[in-house]
């Protein structure tokens, strides 16, 4: 079997005004949809970043990838590592949140892109779900966690109609946001997006959303915005109520000190994000769960090589999300399926993204009672809906987005605003 046709398809889809600790969303989220057909009929897909640097080397690989045997995972990366080399990308300042554009992870972007394809294509050519190829499922129904964010009621200009969601900046508002996600979810814990609203408000929200949900585990995380010092007087605000307290401060070491003074569990995206880090981090102490993320882990089979050695040094895992749809979604949870220590309810975006956009067939996923069921389907269990695919695509050509970049979106609401850290 060998491969006969790659397409990468670069998608835009409506994103609303959520806040972070480097300024706000874009109007619209850029993702890469990946598609490839083996001379033998056989279609494996993918989804990634659609952000240009991470774009260009993915489409830089169309070609080179014509002729390879789909199960020679090893000379796909071999490939990646080449074109990446040749390429030189570099980061932007203003795309810290975005891991699609940092610079550091453009060959396990790549690799991951079309890994997550070749598993699918493979699969659907031994009639196995992809999570089969990746030791099996050790559960069909993987959690996920409520992902509330503050957010304005609409974006800078209005491009488009308000999302229903409205304005996201007090309590009552952030209650209502986590009462109407768990209804239409069934989601059995919560995650604040934090970092960027004075710090004793973020955590009157959280004990706001402690009375409103008892027993619900609850997650803060303000994406290292918090001063060490902040960090701590904020865990003493929190007491007990946290179930993790997520990418509160800076840097390793910062983490690391927070612990010890603490004695929080503190779990990361941002200081642990590659082997390296992660060996760094277990000497200093400085978390105690790592959220994997296939996109930037160099892909499915990393992620459980990650998961594995979380395992070895007593560490917790979870999964972080950044805005995606459906084949993201699923890939996830195959690769969550396949890790017996995921302890957590994973984080997504999915919720945020509108019902009539989607590319796969049938429309959104479902997340039901807070889990996506994966099923004996063969591959992922999805099919492309190309009328859907050309329309944002069409979206993307006209949306004039290429990189995501929410600090110059805020400098749109707010013109002094800067990339500084920590704010608070
Ligand atoms: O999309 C966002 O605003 C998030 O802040 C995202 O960029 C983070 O990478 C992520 O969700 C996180 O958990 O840190
Ligand atoms: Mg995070």
């Amino acid at each position: 079997m060998k491969i006969k046709r790659v397409t990468v398809t670069p998608i835009a889809f409506r994103d609303p005004p959520l806040l972070n600790a480097s300024g706000i969303h874009e109007p619209f989220a850029l993702r890469s949809i990946i598609e490839i057909e083996s001379d033998n009929g056989y279609i494996g897909l993918g989804e990634s970043y659609g952000d240009a640097p991470a774009l260009l080397i993915q489409q830089q690989l169309q070609s080179q990838l014509i002729g390879l045997d789909p199960f020679n995972l090893n000379q796909l990366r071999r490939i990646v590592q080449a074109t990446v080399a040749a390429n030189k990308p570099a980061s932007i300042a203003g795309a810290e949140l975005a891991p699609g554009s940092h610079a550091s992870k453009a060959v396990s972007n790549a690799y991951s892109a079309f890994e997550v394809a070749f598993l699918d294509l493979q699969a659907h050519s031994l009639n196995v779900p992809l999570v089969d190829l990746l030791g099996g499922a050790i559960r069909d129904e993987i959690p996920f966690s409520a992902y509330l964010f503050f957010k304005y009621a609409q974006h800078v200009d209005s491009p488009y109609k308000p999302d229903s969601w409205g304005e996201a900046l007090n309590e009552e508002q952030i209650v209502a946001q986590a009462r109407r996600m768990i209804e239409a979810y069934g989601f059995k814990s919560i995650k604040l997006k934090a970092g960027t609203l004075p710090p004793e408000h973020e955590v009157s929200c959280i004990k706001a959303l402690r009375k409103a949900f008892p027993g619900y585990p609850l997650r803060i995380d303000p994406n290292g915005n918090w001063s060490l010092e902040t960090s701590i007087r904020m865990a003493e605000l929190l007491g007990d109520d946290l179930q993790y307290y997520e990418d509160p401060t800076p840097g390793l070491e910062g983490m690391a000190e927070l612990h010890k003074r603490t004695g929080l569990p503190l779990a990361t995206n941002m200081v642990v994000t590659d082997f390296d880090e992660f060996r760094r981090s277990v000497a200093l102490n400085s978390v105690q769960i790592v959220l994997a993320d296939h996109h930037y882990w160099g892909g499915l089979r990393d992620t459980q090589a990650l998961a594995k050695m979380c395992d070895i040094f007593g560490l917790g895992v979870s999964m972080h999300s950044n805005s995606h749809l459906g084949i993201s979604l699923m890939a996830m949870a195959h690769v969550a399926a396949a890790v017996p220590n995921l302890d957590y309810a994973c984080d997504t975006h999915y919720p945020w993204q509108e019902p009539d956009e989607e590319v796969i067939k049938g429309g959104k996923l479902p997340i039901v009672d807070g889990c996506v069921k994966i099923t004996r389907a063969f591959g992922l269990g999805l099919e492309l809906d190309h009328d859907q695919l050309g329309k944002l695509h069409d979206q993307y050509l006209t949306c004039g987005i290429r990189q995501r970049d929410d600090v110059k979106q805020m400098q749109r609401y707010k013109p002094d605003w800067k990339a500084v850290k920590p704010r608070f």
